[in-house]
């Protein structure tokens, strides 16, 4: 299992300093929440920040784009050092073209989709795409309680990657802690994200460790 710290748990007086810790504490990679205040509830930071942060690890930079328009916004995030992209399907209506855009940029590509959303529209889309973020809560804010139907459609979506894309990384986003990371994993997840439950630990190793 791969462990995403998300940086919107983090302290963000302090972001290069926490970018830091979980790089020693063994993340894998470093997630990134882009939230604009339209697609979401909320709002975080944009492609300046990634940038700024980027010359403190070399871990994978995963960014998570909650925004409206993401096709305005890529070639900024993939400028600014991110190593994935992946954005939401319910906020665009042209997938294929946004990814042919991020791939073109040198970037691996994901696809989110929200809990409400059935993972059968990614079925055409799957053979083009690097990741597909399940949303385990709805976006916009950390520390939510795990949303249980989720594992069924991960499950769902393991099934359609062994037929169109046996090497697809499947992201698990949202109330992930240790106490349903090994369901995670049996499902067919392989990329776990959590931001509270590292972040909100006194010690990011053993929280780290405990979801590996
Ligand atoms: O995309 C997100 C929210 O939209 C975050 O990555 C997610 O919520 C992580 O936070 P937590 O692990 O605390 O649930
Ligand atoms: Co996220």
């Amino acid at each position: 299992m791969l462990v995403a710290p998300s940086l919107l748990s983090a302290d963000f007086a302090n972001l290069q300093k926490e970018v830091e810790a979980v790089d020693n504490a063994g993340a894998d990679w470093i997630h990134f929440d882009v939230m604009d205040g339209h697609f979401v509830p909320n709002i975080t930071f944009g492609p300046m920040v990634v940038k700024s942060l980027r010359k403190y690890s070399d871990k994978v930079f995963d960014v998570h784009l909650m925004i409206e328009n993401p096709e305005k916004f890529v070639e900024e995030f993939a400028n600014a050092g991110a190593d994935f992209i992946t954005v939401h399907q319910e906020a665009t209506v042209h997938i294929h073209r946004l990814i042919t855009l991020i791939k073109s940029l040198g970037c691996k590509a994901g696809v989110s989709i929200n809990p409400g959303t059935p993972v059968n529209v990614l079925e055409e889309i799957l053979p083009y795409i690097d990741m597909v973020l399940i949303m385990s809560v709805n976006p916009g804010f950390g520390g939510q309680k795990f949303i249980e139907t989720s594992v069924d459609k991960i499950k769902k979506l393991r099934g359609l990657a062994d037929k169109a894309k046996p090497e697809l990384l499947i992201q698990v986003d949202g109330g992930v802690s240790d106490k349903n990371i090994n369901m995670l994993e049996e499902a067919g997840c392989n990329v776990a994200v959590a931001g509270s439950y590292i972040f909100g630990s006194d010690d990011y190793k053993k929280a780290i460790d405990s979801l590996k």
